[in-house]
């Protein structure tokens, strides 16, 4: 059994859905579906989660929403229209839509939680009314139904354990199930949203539930590209990358797959297939347990942005007990979270995503550790980029830190930082945002262009 996974970009309009269909027809293995949105036809359209979102956010102002609510309507109009559906799906949709709109708004959360989660609920409907229309057994399965428990933590939810026995029961149904991405329900019954681009977790936790022989998800890529397509042209294909690979891969910034859907099908043992809808004779990249070291030390290079350091430093920090304990304990007042610790023998340096710090809190941050730490100097800096190097083959080859290095300085890139050492495959660089296209187009040039032996 197969479960497959189809994103936003492959079902932003009628003419894609008419592949997916094909896709799930060409298969019987393929037996659950799990869908996003309705996502971009172009690139400057807009997401339907993004315009539910901003439609919700105007209710709770009570500011006119009309135009969003119609443009939200118009998108699956025009994909009902497309597939030579009847109108009744639309009139349910926006019976739903409405009544979601309409209704309580005493926890804004909670309101903002199922109004965005629609997307996908309404989606899936739709979705499985035209595998019908077409003569197919498909039912539309809700999360509440199939018992996909999530914590209650709006916008970042974690699966519950418990899931998964219930899941397994989904086996059982017969024909195609139609399922929605992106949100399961808490524990009273209220829909919780997985993190952002989260139908990929959804995915990746119902092939762990039914035990699937494999994971396909499908989006609108050939492959795991070695570097963002954005950033570098027709870049390397990857076929094969291991579970750990793939995950700092994406925490990275590979948008591509998100790097909470790897555990469930990891604890699982179940492999993970990019496919791309738009081509899918393609073989696509298969993530797996392990793979056969082919690729020399770097599989991938990824960077993402909106980092920023909080440099400390100390005379004989070193040799002072508890430093790095009060240190965090100080930012955990604060409501911060962390990301990576490099360290020396007088200096500590903590990486924090800076959307959690607006400039008002940086001043009573540095003013605390300053005071509380008797600090020597304690610096702020904003608008970083980390760029990770990812590869099993790291263990094996020596230099790559020097190769590495040595490219960003022919580029004239200043490093800011350097994290190498505390994961086995992967090192990582800091830089400064301005620098970001030159710094991984010199490493993509250095590792996959001018290959070494
Ligand atoms: N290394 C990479 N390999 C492939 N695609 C990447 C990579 N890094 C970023 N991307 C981007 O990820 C996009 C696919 O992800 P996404 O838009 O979330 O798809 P979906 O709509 O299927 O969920 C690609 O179109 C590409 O622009
Ligand atoms: N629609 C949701 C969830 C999702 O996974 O979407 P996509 O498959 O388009 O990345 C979002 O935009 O976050």
């Amino acid at each position: 059994m197969k479960v497959v996974k189809f994103g936003g970009s492959s079902l932003a309009s009628g003419e894609q859905v008419k592949k997916v269909f094909k896709i799930v027809t060409s298969d019987p293995e393929r037996k659950i579906v799990v869908v996003s949105a309705p996502g971009k036809r172009n690139s400057s359209d807009i997401k339907v989660t993004d315009l539910l979102i901003s439609c919700a956010e105007k209710y709770l102002k009570n500011e006119d929403a009309s135009d969003i609510c119609e443009t939200i309507i118009e998108r699956y109009h025009s994909i009902a229209e497309e597939l030579n559906l009847s109108n009744d799906i639309i009139q349910k949709i926006t019976d739903d839509l409405l009544s979601l709109l309409n209704g309580d708004k005493s926890n804004r959360a909670s309101f903002i939680e199922a109004v965005k989660a629609s997307g996908e609920d309404n989606n899936a409907k739709l979705i499985a009314a035209f595998f019908k229309h077409q003569g197919l057994d498909a039912h539309y399965v809700s999360p509440k139904e199939a018992g996909l428990l999530v914590s209650n933590d709006p916008g970042n939810a974690q699966v519950l354990p418990e899931s998964y026995e219930r899941l397994y029961e989904l086996r059982k149904k017969s024909g195609i199930i139609v399922f929605p991405g992106f949100f399961g329900y808490n524990e009273t019954g209220e829909v919780v949203t997985f993190s952002r681009s989260g139908s990929d977790i959804t995915g990746s936790i119902l092939a762990n539930g039914v035990k699937a022989d494999i994971y396909e998800n499908f989006t609108d890529v050939d492959a795991v590209y070695a570097v963002n397509p954005n950033i570098v042209n027709h870049p390397k294909e990857i076929r094969e990358l291991t579970y750990r690979e793939m995950r700092e891969l994406s925490y990275g910034g590979f948008s591509v797959f998100h790097d909470e859907a790897l555990i469930p099908a990891f604890r699982a043992g179940i492999p993970v297939n990019v496919k791309n809808t738009n081509n899918p004779e393609a073989p696509g990249t298969k993530i797996v347990n392990d793979r056969e070291n082919t690729n020399g030390p770097v599989v991938g290079i990824a960077s993402d942005e909106g980092f920023c350091s909080i440099y400390v430093s100390k005379y004989l920090m070193n040799r002072e007990i508890g430093f790095g304990r009060r240190l965090l304990l100080i930012l955990e007042e604060f409501g911060l979270s962390y990301e990576h610790i490099p360290s020396g023998i007088d200096d500590i340096t903590v990486i924090l995503r800076q959307n959690q710090i607006d400039e008002n809190i940086e001043k009573h941050i540095v003013k605390r550790i300053t005071e509380d730490l008797h600090a020597d100097e304690v610096k702020i800096e904003r608008n970083l980029v980390l760029i990770m190097l990812v590869g099993e083959g790291m263990r094996q080859n020596i230099g790559t830190a020097a190769r590495a290095s040595k490219a960003l300085a022919e580029a004239k890139v200043n490093i800011e930082m350097i994290n190498q050492g505390s994961s086995e495959v992967s090192m990582m660089f800091g830089v400064k945002e301005s620098v970001e296209k030159k710094a991984v187009q010199a490493l993509y040039e250095e590792f996959f262009v001018r290959v070494m032996v």
